[in-house]
């Protein structure tokens, strides 16, 4: 008998709510959106705003959106792609004690505007004392094709201009919001740490460590077939944002697993990106 996931409704969304002997986990069939994981014993690692929007109008704001199959705004198609919009299906659960493994698919076919190329996505997520993520991308056309992607991943922090990513200091980025390729933080200068206004590509495949002296704690992410680190959070003009709850810019900071150049994927071909986030304490 296979398992069941438990789904429940918020707002207009179906949501399945994950808790085994490791962590507490929701993820929203819209978007096939991760809204929260929570390790046993610990605060939860990704922020959701409390202003999300739940009934299907647009991506909710906070936890792990899926950006596909652009990263970014692109003229006339809006941003960051088509499927953190969509509705994903569930193909397999399985629940065990200590982890709890969800797949879903999605299928686009030459009709789905604003991007009419066939294409199937499965993604994979393992929620346990880590979580497991990837996102397999099939083109089930008979055109090459090419896309950007990013797991668009909301990491709660104690106060972003607090927490060190000694990463970031070693790897060059371009700054969306001046137009500057190829710079290298410069830490005297940058005294407000990680809070924005800021929008930043690193350029770099590494594992990330984001430490928080405050949560005394480290998030780790590892990464498989992503090029580049996103790393952004509003600051003031998170104001203008009806979807973050007053001050929210506080208390996350995006870190995001992504490829903002091009992936080409042939017919017939089949490209997978994955992440690993996991807690160490700080000692
Ligand atoms: O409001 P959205 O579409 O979710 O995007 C939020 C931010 O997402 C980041 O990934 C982008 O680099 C920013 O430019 C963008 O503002």
């Amino acid at each position: 008998m296979p398992d069941e996931p438990h789904i429940v409704r918020r707002g207009e969304l179906d949501v399945i709510q994950i808790d085994n002997a490791a962590c507490s986990a929701e993820i929203s069939l819209f978007g096939g959106h991760v809204l929260q994981w929570q390790p046993s014993g610990r605060k939860p690692v990704l922020w959701m705003s409390d202003t999300a929007r739940y009934d299907g109008s647009t991506a909710l704001r906070g936890g792990i959106p899926i950006c596909w199959p652009w990263f970014g705004a692109v003229a006339d198609k809006g941003r960051h792609g088509l499927v953190r919009n969509r509705n994903w299906q569930v193909t397999h659960f399985e629940d065990s004690a200590t982890a709890t493994f969800v797949e879903l698919e999605i299928d686009l076919s030459e009709t789905d505007n604003p991007w009419p190329h066939p294409n199937k996505l499965v993604m994979k997520v393992n929620f346990g004392e880590s979580l497991l993520q990837s996102l397999l991308v099939e083109n089930t056309g008979d055109k090459p094709q090419c896309f950007n992607f990013a797991f668009h991943n909301y990491l709660k922090v104690s106060n972003p201009a607090a927490v060190e990513i000694p990463l970031l200091g070693s790897s060059f980025y371009e700054d969306k919001l001046t137009g500057q390729q190829q710079q290298l933080e410069n830490r005297d200068t940058e005294h407000l740490g990680y809070l924005g206004p800021l929008d930043r590509i690193y350029s770099s495949s590494e594992r990330i460590e984001v430490i928080d002296p405050q949560y005394a704690r480290k998030i780790c992410i590892d990464k498989q077939l992503s090029q580049h680190w996103v790393v952004w959070n509003p600051g003031s003009d998170a104001a203008s944002m009806d979807d973050v709850h007053e001050s929210g810019e506080q208390e996350f900071l995006c870190v995001e697993t992504a490829n903002t150049s091009d992936i080409v994927i042939e017919p017939g071909e089949r490209i997978s990106m994955s992440q690993t986030i996991s807690l160490e304490n700080l000692g």
